[in-house]
C-alpha cells in the first residue's frame, strides 16, 4: 500500500556553547550541527526506511538550506515528486545548547506556510494519509477531507498542540499525541480514537499500555517522529495495531539509543529490529 505524508521540512542549526548567551552577549561556540528536521520530513523518511512506499508533499525554500533538505529526501527511497521549492527561505530553527544539554530555540516555518492544498495530489493507490500540526490547519483540513472522500485512512500526529476544528476531527481516524499534547486535547478523547506516547513508558492505545523497549538513551530527540512513521509503515504493510505497536516502539528505541550523527545508518536500524523482534 502507499502512504502520503503532507507536512513540514526544517533545517535545524544547533550551536553548542558553554552557556546560553545573555542579552547583548556574544560568545564563542564549540561546534555546530545541521540537523534535518520537520515532522513531515522525519516521519516520511522513517516510513520509507521501513520499506513502505511513501510519497512526501511539502515545500523547501530556494535557499541553500532547501538544497540540503531536498538532498536528504532524494537520497532516500521516498517519492518526492510533490516536493516544491518556494521562492524564499526554508523552514528552519536556530538552537543554542549549553554544556548541561539545556537549550533555547527559535523555529521559523517560512516555506512550510506556503503549502497549497490545491497543488497536492493524493496518489490513487494511497491507503493512509499522515499529517502533523506544522503546516496550516486549513491545508491539513483540505487534504484530510479529500483523503476521506477517496477512502484513505487519515492519521493526525497533533504536534505541536493547537486547536482542532470539528470538521478536522470528523476526518481523523487516529489522533497521535504525546503526554503534553494529550493534556491539551483532554476534551477530545470522547470524539476521536487517540494513541498517546509516554516516552520511556511506552504507549497507551485502546485501553492498553504497550511498554517501551528498555535501552540506554543517547538522545530522545526525534523519538516521536520515528515512532509515528514506523507505525504508519507497519500498519500500511498489513500489521494489526497489536503487532505494529511493539515494532514501531523498537524502531523508536533504536533511534533514542543511537547518537544523532549515526542515525542515517539503515543497516544498523534493520540489524537492531531483527535482533529485538526475532528473539
Ligand atoms: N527513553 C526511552 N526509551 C525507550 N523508548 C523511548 C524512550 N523515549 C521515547 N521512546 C519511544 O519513542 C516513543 C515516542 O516518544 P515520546 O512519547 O517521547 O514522543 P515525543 O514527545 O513526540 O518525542 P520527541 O522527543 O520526538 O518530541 C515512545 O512511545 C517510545 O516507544
Amino acid at each position: 500500500m502507499t502512504i502520503l505524508v503532507v507536512g513540514a521540512l526544517h533545517l535545524d542549526v544547533v550551536v553548542r556553547a558553554a552557556h546560553i548567551p545573555a542579552l547583548d552577549e556574544t560568545l564563542a561556540g564549540s561546534g555546530v550541527d545541521y540537523v534535518f528536521g520537520g515532522k513531515g520530513g522525519n516521519q516520511a523518511l522513517a516510513a520509507a526506511r521501513l520499506g513502505e512506499t511513501v510519497h512526501f508533499a511539502g515545500r523547501a525554500g530556494s535557499d541553500a538550506f532547501g538544497d540540503v533538505l531536498r538532498a536528504r529526501l532524494a537520497a532516500s527511497p521516498l517519492n518526492i515528486s510533490q516536493l516544491q521549492r518556494d521562492p524564499g527561505p526554508s523552514g528552519m530553527s536556530s538552537a543554542i545548547v549549553n554544556d548541561a544539554g539545556e537549550y533555547g530555540a527559535v523555529i521559523v516555518s517560512a516555506a512550510n506556510l506556503a503549502i497549497d492544498a490545491d497543488q497536492i495530489e493524493i496518489p490513487p493507490e494511497t491507503s493512509l494519509v499522515l499529517l502533523q500540526n506544522e503546516i496550516p490547519h486549513e491545508v491539513n483540513l483540505a487534504i484530510a477531507q479529500r483523503a476521506q472522500a477517496a477512502g484513505a485512512t487519515v492519521w493526525l500526529n497533533a504536534a505541536p498542540a493547537r486547536a482542532l476544528s470539528d470538521d478536522m476531527l470528523a476526518c481523523v481516524d487516529l489522533l497521535i499525541v504525546n503526554r503534553v499534547e494529550a493534556a491539551f486535547y483532554a476534551d477530545l478523547t470522547q470524539k476521536a480514537d487517540v494513541l498517546t506516547t509516554l516516552g520511556g513508558e511506552g504507549v497507551t492505545y485502546d485501553g492498553s499500555t504497550y511498554p517501551a523497549w528498555d535501552v540506554a538513551v543517547a538522545s530522545t530527540h526525534g523519538a516521536g517522529d520515528m515512532f509515528v512513521g514506523a507505525l504508519a509503515a507497519f500498519v500500511s504493510q498489513g500489521a494489526s495495531m497489536n503487532e505494529a505497536l511493539p515494532r514501531a516502539q523498537a524502531a523508536a528505541a533504536w533511534l533514542v539509543s543511537t547518537p544523532v550523527a549515526k542515525r542515517d545508518d539503515d543497516h544498523a536500524l534493520y540489524a537492531f529490529l531483527d535482533a529485538q523482534l526475532n528473539r
